[in-house]
C-alpha cells in the first residue's frame, strides 16, 4: 500500500481554547498506484466534546481526479470540510467558529498558523509541505463565515496505513486475553500456581547482566504476578501483532515515529557512544555536548571556574520543572554516595515563590551557579523562577555582564536563552527528539555531572545504553522492558487495576517514584490511537506513592 498521511493533533492550547469549537483535524490520504480506483482520502475532525467525525472521500480515479469527489461523512456538522481534492491537492474550508487549534477567540486562522500547522504534521517518508505551496484562497476577516485553503498533498509516498493506529481491543490476541481472563481469573491464585508448578520461579524469572560488569545484575521476577505461561505467551503475541519490534527498530533508526509532532524519538542517541547507527540530525552532535559538559563540570568542581568576584562555586541551583527537574533530582539523590560534598545542590521547581525564596536564603551570590533547565525555555514556572534568581543576583552583582559567570542554560531554544541574557557559550544544547521525561541523559543532566562528577555521569549513560541494547536485541520472550510493559497492560486492562505502587525501600531512591510517575503517565496515558481514534480502554495507570495510610 502506498499512501500519504497528514496528521494534526490538538495542542494544549487548542484543548484549552476549544470548548465550543471544533478542535482539530487529521487528513489521511491513502492511494494505491496499482489500483487507482481504490484511492481514498480520510479527514478526521475532533469536535470540542471529543467526538470524532470522519469524512471518507473517494475520487473516481487518482489518474483523472475529480474536482468534486463523492464523499461520505460520518457524524457531520463539523466546522471544517473538504471542498475539493485531487491526487495532488486538497482544498479545505473552515467555517466560523474556527477550529480551536487554528485560532483562538473569534479571530480567523492566520495564514501563518495554517502553514505552520500543515508544515509540522507531515509524516516521515513524505515530502514536506512547502510554505509557498499553501495558498490562501480567500483572505478571511472577522466578518467572513469561511476561510478556504488549498493544501498540496505531496506525491505518493510510502506509508503503511496499517501501522499501529488500530485500537488494541481489535487485535486477535487482545480478544484471546479477554477470553482467558473471563474464564480463568477467579482461579488464578498465587499459592495454588506455585503448588502446581515447583519450577514456577525458574520459568518466570529473568536476569539481566549489565555490560558494565558482572556485579551489575537485575532480577525481574514475574512468578509472583497473576499470570500463567499461556497468558504470558498471549501477551507476547499481542506485542508482536501490534508490531512492537518493528516500531522499536524504527525508533532506533531515527524514523519519525512521533507522527503527531513529526519527530524522531531518540533519547537512546544520548547514550549511544557511536554503537548504533542513527541517521537523524543532531545525533552526531551528542559527543560535542558531552565534551562541553565534561569541561564545564570539571572546571566548576576543580575551582578553575570562578564567580564574578574571583571566588569558587560552592552552590548550584537547578531551576526547571517536570523532566527538567525530576530526573536530575532523582539521580543526584540516588547517587549521593558519589557526590562532591562541598558543592551544595538545590532544585527549584515550584511556581510558589517560597521555593526559590527559601533556596536563595542559603545561597551566596558570589559563589552560586544557576542552571536554567528548560527544553522549550518558555515554561512559565521555570522562567518566573529564573527571573527571580537573576533579579536577586543582580541586586548584589549590579552589572549584567556578571550573569555570564553565574547563569547557564540547558535548552533547545537558543533564541529564548540569549534573549534571557545568557551567553550562547554558556548554553548546553539538546534536540527536539529528546522527550522532557527522558532528558536526564541529555544536557539536562549537567547538574548530575556537577554533583557526581563527569566520569560517573558517563558511567550512568553507559549503564542506560546497556539496557537500550538489551531492549533492541533481545527476543520479546526475554525482553525485560517489554515484559514489564505487558504485565502492566494485563493488570490495567483486564484486572482493571489502575493503581501502580512503587516501593523503593532504599532511601537513596526516595525520589524515584516522583520521577517514574511522570515517565509512565506522560508516555502511556494517551486518549487516542496513532491515527487519532479515541480509545475506550485504559492506556495509563495512576501511581500510588507509598500512601499506605489511605489504602485501607
Ligand atoms: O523543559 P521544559 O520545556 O521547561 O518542560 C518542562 C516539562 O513541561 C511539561 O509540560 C511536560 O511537557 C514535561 O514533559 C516537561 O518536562
Amino acid at each position: 500500500m502506498l499512501a500519504v498521511l497528514v496528521v494534526a493533533r490538538p495542542s494544549n492550547n487548542a484543548v484549552f481554547n476549544a470548548r465550543k469549537r471544533t478542535k482539530t483535524c487529521t487528513a489521511v490520504n491513502t492511494s494505491d498506484r496499482e489500483a487507482p480506483r481504490k484511492a481514498l482520502y480520510l479527514v478526521n475532525v475532533y469536535t470540542a466534546n471529543g467526538d470524532l467525525s470522519t469524512h471518507v472521500i473517494m475520487p473516481t480515479s487518482s489518474k483523472s481526479p475529480s474536482s468534486t469527489p463523492p464523499t461520505r461523512s460520518f457524524n457531520s456538522g463539523s466546522r471544517s470540510q473538504l471542498t475539493s481534492l485531487s491526487t495532488s491537492s486538497v482544498t479545505m474550508q473552515f467555517k466560523k467558529p474556527w477550529p480551536g487549534s487554528l485560532s483562538t477567540c473569534s479571530d480567523p486562522p492566520s495564514t501563518a498558523k495554517i502553514r505552520a500547522r500543515f508544515r509540522k504534521h507531515v509524516v516521515q517518508g513524505c515530502q514536506p509541505f512547502d510554505d509557498p505551496n499553501i495558498n490562501v484562497l480567500n483572505n478571511p476577516s472577522m466578518g467572513e463565515e469561511t476561510a478556504r485553503y488549498h493544501l498540496p498533498v505531496p506525491s505518493v509516498c510510502d506509508f503503511d496505513t496499517t501501522m499501529s493506529g488500530k485500537p488494541a481491543t481489535d487485535y486477535a490476541s487482545w480478544k484471546k486475553l479477554q477470553e482467558i481472563y473471563d474464564a480463568e481469573h477467579t482461579k488464578i491464585v498465587l499459592k495454588d500456581l506455585f503448588a502446581q508448578d515447583p519450577k514456577r520461579f525458574e520459568k518466570l524469572s529473568k536476569n539481566y547482566n549489565s555490560t558494565s560488569g558482572p556485579d551489575v545484575t537485575l532480577l525481574v521476577d514475574l512468578s509472583k504476578h497473576l499470570i500463567t505461561e499461556p497468558i504470558l505467551q498471549t501477551l507476547i503475541s499481542l506485542a508482536r501483532e501490534a508490531r512492537v519490534e518493528e516500531y522499536r527498530d524504527k525508533m532506533f533508526a531515527g524514523e519519525h515515529i512521533n507522527t503527531s509532532e513529526d519527530r524522531a524519538v531518540l533519547h537512546v542517541a544520548l547514550r549511544n557512544f557511536n554503537d548504533f547507527h542513527i541517521a537523524e540530525s543532531g545525533a552526531d552532535e551528542v559527543g560535542g555536548v558531552l565534551k562541553h559538559t565534561k569541561e564545564f563540570s570539571e572546571a566548576v568542581r576543580s575551582g578553575e571556574w570562578k564567580g564574578y568576584t574571583g571566588k569558587t562555586i560552592n552552590t548550584i541551583v537547578n531551576i526547571g520543572i517536570g523532566g527538567s527537574d525530576l530526573g536530575p533530582v532523582m539521580v543526584t539523590e540516588a547517587l549521593k554516595p558519589y557526590a562532591k560534598r562541598d558543592l551544595k545542590a538545590h532544585f527549584v521547581s515550584n511556581i510558589d515563590g517560597t521555593h526559590i525564596a527559601e533556596t536563595l536564603r542559603e545561597c551566596d551570590p558570589e559563589r552560586t551557579l544557576f542552571i536554567i533547565a528548560s527544553k522549550t525555555f518558555t515554561t512559565q514556572e521555570t522562567i518566573t523562577n529564573a527571573e527571580t534568581a537573576r533579579g536577586w543576583f543582580l541586586q548584589t552583582a549590579k552589572d549584567k555582564a556578571h550573569v555570564a559567570k553565574h547563569f547557564v542554560a540547558l535548552s533547545t531554544n537558543t533564541k529564548a536563552v540569549t534573549a534571557f541574557g545568557i551567553d550562547e557559550s554558556n548554553m548546553f544544547q539538546f534536540w527536539d527528539w529528546v522527550g522532557g521525561r527522558y532528558s536526564l541523559w541529555s544536557a539536562i543532566g549537567l547538574s548530575i555531572a556537577l554533583v557526581i562528577g563527569y566520569d560517573n555521569f558517563e558511567a550512568l549513560l553507559k549503564g542506560a545504553h546497556g539496557m537500550d541494547k538489551h531492549f533492541k536485541e533481545t527476543p520479546l520472550e526475554e525482553n525485560l522492558p517489554v515484559l514489564l510493559g505487558l504485565i502492566g497492560l494485563w493488570y490495567n486492562d483486564f484486572y482493571g487495576a489502575q493503581t501502580l505502587a512503587l516501593l523503593p525501600y532504599d532511601q537513596y531512591l526516595h525520589k524515584f517514584a516522583d520521577y517514574f510517575q511522570q515517565g509512565d503517565m506522560e508516555s502511556n496515558g494517551k486518549s487516542v490511537t496513532k491515527n487519532g481514534q479515541r480509545v475506550n480502554y485504559q492506556t495509563g495507570v495512576r501511581h500510588a506513592q507509598q500512601s499506605f495510610s489511605s489504602c485501607n
